[in-house]
């Protein structure tokens, strides 16, 4: 594989860490960037992970083999609608969305049916709370995830090569159903950054807030890391993903209230055996 013209729209962490990966792997020769912010577009050129960037996405696009959108979710229907009367036939277009479902919508919505078919959507199940391509690396996907979920007319051939394209960058590729993929990620992910926000505005609202934070160990700064990820990408994950969070944060209401009345009541066996129980089962999956 050797992507000639490589187009990123989008590069903070994820797109940019993409780029310098299959850059560090010599398969791609010229990477142009996209966005809005000239500072971080500019420090991308600085850093070596771009070669030049437009903030017009038609013009960033045109010539590119493959176009990787790596947007927070809310952008994606603009960017489909800018760039697809300027992209080569020939294009293999792909993304990093945390969510599928609107992602998939968005592309059958703006993309015509022949580009539609070329778009493979994709998800790498890798990332920090840092934002920006200041924040990109080559390692970010090494033994990581990538979740493809091809449509029913999803080229085979493109996505083959998106595939090909992630193994470059030393992840596993697996692949699901936009539906599947929603609910698990709602459960693993969304709703961890949910509570995480959740927990941080609850302690910063009482009234002893300087003490709470002057005392919160690593208890807390391990629990609430992801709290510092960027407010705008969380928010629009919980907008395109909200059925299957809603439906997670109401499980999760459900055992906080059963936990909440056996503290309440005493129930020292119920308590014991869950806790025992989630002890168990992380140990089991990290260790
Ligand atoms: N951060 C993570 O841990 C993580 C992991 C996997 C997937 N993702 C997904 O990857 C995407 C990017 O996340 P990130 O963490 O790299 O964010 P980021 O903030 O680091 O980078 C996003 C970039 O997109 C630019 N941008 C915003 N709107 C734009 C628009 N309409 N047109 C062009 N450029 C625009 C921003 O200026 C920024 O440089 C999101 O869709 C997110 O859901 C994030
Ligand atoms: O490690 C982190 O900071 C992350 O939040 C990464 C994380 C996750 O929840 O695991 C966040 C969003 C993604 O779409 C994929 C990965």
């Amino acid at each position: 594989m050797f992507i000639e013209r490589l187009t990123i729209i989008g590069v903070g962490l994820i797109g940019g860490s993409l780029a310098c990966a299959l850059r560090k792997q010599g398969v791609c020769g010229e990477v142009v960037g996209c966005g809005r912010n000239i500072e971080n577009l500019q420090r991308g050129v600085d850093l070596g992970v771009i070669d030049r960037y437009d903030t017009d996405p038609a013009r960033a696009v045109t010539g590119a083999d493959v176009v990787v959108i790596a947007v927070p979710l809310g952008g994606f229907a603009g960017v489909f609608q800018a760039i697809r009367d300027a992209v080569n036939p020939s294009v293999i277009l792909t993304d990093v969305g945390s969510a599928k479902g609107s992602v998939v919508n968005d592309a059958k919505q703006h993309l015509s049916p022949a580009l539609y078919s070329r778009f493979v959507p994709a998800h790498p199940i890798a990332g920090t709370e840092k934002s920006g391509v200041a924040a990109a690396f080559a390692e970010l996907f090494v033994k990581r995830k990538i979740i493809l979920t091809p449509h029913e007319q999803t080229d085979a051939d493109a996505c083959d090569y998106i595939s090909t394209l992630w193994q470059y960058t030393g992840a596993e590729v697996v692949t699901l159903s936009v539906e599947h993929h929603d609910r698990v990620l709602a459960a693993t992910s969304h709703l961890p950054h949910v509570l995480a926000y959740n927990l941080v505005n609850t302690l910063a609202q009482m009234d002893e807030q300087a003490d709470v934070f002057q005392f919160a160990a690593g208890g807390f700064r391990d629990f609430t890391r992801i709290a510092s990820s960027d407010p705008t990408m969380w928010h629009d994950i919980c907008l395109a993903n909200r059925e299957a969070i809603l439906a997670i944060l109401a499980r999760y209401q459900q055992h906080l209230n059963e936990l909440s009345h056996a503290i309440k009541t005493g129930q020292s066996e119920t308590i014991l055996t869950a806790f025992k129980q989630a002890k168990n089962t992380r140990d089991a999956f990290f260790g």
